[in-house]
């Protein structure tokens, strides 16, 4: 059992974040803050990433919904509203097709249901480059892909900063468990579980996502039965880059299911 490190904070319905590879709980910051007035936001960090121990050897993205179906049933409080963004959405989509008790509806912001040979040898080549060299040498790739340089430049906002503390989180991620999350979300085929999520759906594009582009939300909520398909115009870390436009799109979402 992977004790899961948490936060939660606020008051309503329960709602349950899961971030994306190399990030933590606190990937979620703003949206959590917009949200905790009318939610009950329950965060949490992926094994081996955080304050959450890494577990010894490989794993698949199934472990990492039985990770968040274990902290759901221990909250005890029945089916709960899953936002995952990335890996996080990765962790959405096993879940509800594991565990569909456990889901209300699910949010997959930012993710994919499967890669093809070429991406699959790209996950392998980061990982032989973070197992001889640590996380460091991957982070400026990382951050190109997660922020639009707008974001990254911005010192008026606060893009910059929040740059910043997403680098120091991500070159603190341990290499193994990052190598071994790499592995989990290279081994994705979650298009068969897809096609029998039966909760209601929401699927969050960024048009400007190139880890994770426009297409593969496309077709992930092409493939889940009765899916709502919604864009931001942000790169893959859209919770960070525009947490008011994602929360309202979450609310909305949620608000169309009573
Ligand atoms: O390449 C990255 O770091 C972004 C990413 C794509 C899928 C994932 O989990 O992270």
């Amino acid at each position: 059992m992977t004790q899961l490190h948490t936060v939660k904070q606020g008051q309503g319905p329960l709602v349950v974040l899961s971030h994306a590879l190399g990030c933590d709980l606190t990937m979620w910051d703003g949206v959590a803050a917009a949200l905790q007035e009318r939610y009950t936001v329950l965060r949490y960090d992926q094994r081996g990433h955080g304050q959450t121990p890494a577990t010894e050897g490989a794993y698949s993205m199934d472990d990492l919904a039985d990770d968040a179906a274990e902290l759901i049933r221990a909250q005890g409080v029945g089916p709960v509203h899953f936002v995952g963004l990335s890996m996080g959405g990765m962790t959405a989509q096993a879940l509800a097709a594991r565990h569909p008790e456990l889901v209300r509806s699910i949010v997959i912001a930012n993710s994919a249901a499967s890669y093809d040979a070429a991406a699959r040898a790209m996950w392998q080549a980061r990982i032989d480059t973070v197992r001889l060299n640590g996380v460091p040498p991957i982070a400026d790739g990382a951050l190109q892909r997660w922020f639009t340089p707008e974001f990254r430049a911005d010192q008026v906002n606060g893009g910059a900063e929040r740059v910043a503390k997403l680098r120091t989180v991500l070159e603190a991620t341990p290499a193994l468990p990052y190598a071994a999350a790499c592995a989990a979300v290279a081994g994705i085929a979650l298009d068969e579980g897809n096609a029998r999520i039966a909760c209601p759906t929401l699927v969050i594009a960024g048009s400007r996502d190139e880890a994770t582009p426009p297409a593969m939300s496309q077709a992930i909520a092409d493939r889940i039965p009765g899916a709502q398909l919604a864009s931001l115009d942000a790169a893959h870390l859209s919770a960070v880059e525009q947490p008011e436009a994602f929360a309202q799109l979450l609310e909305g979402f949620w608000a169309g299911l009573r």
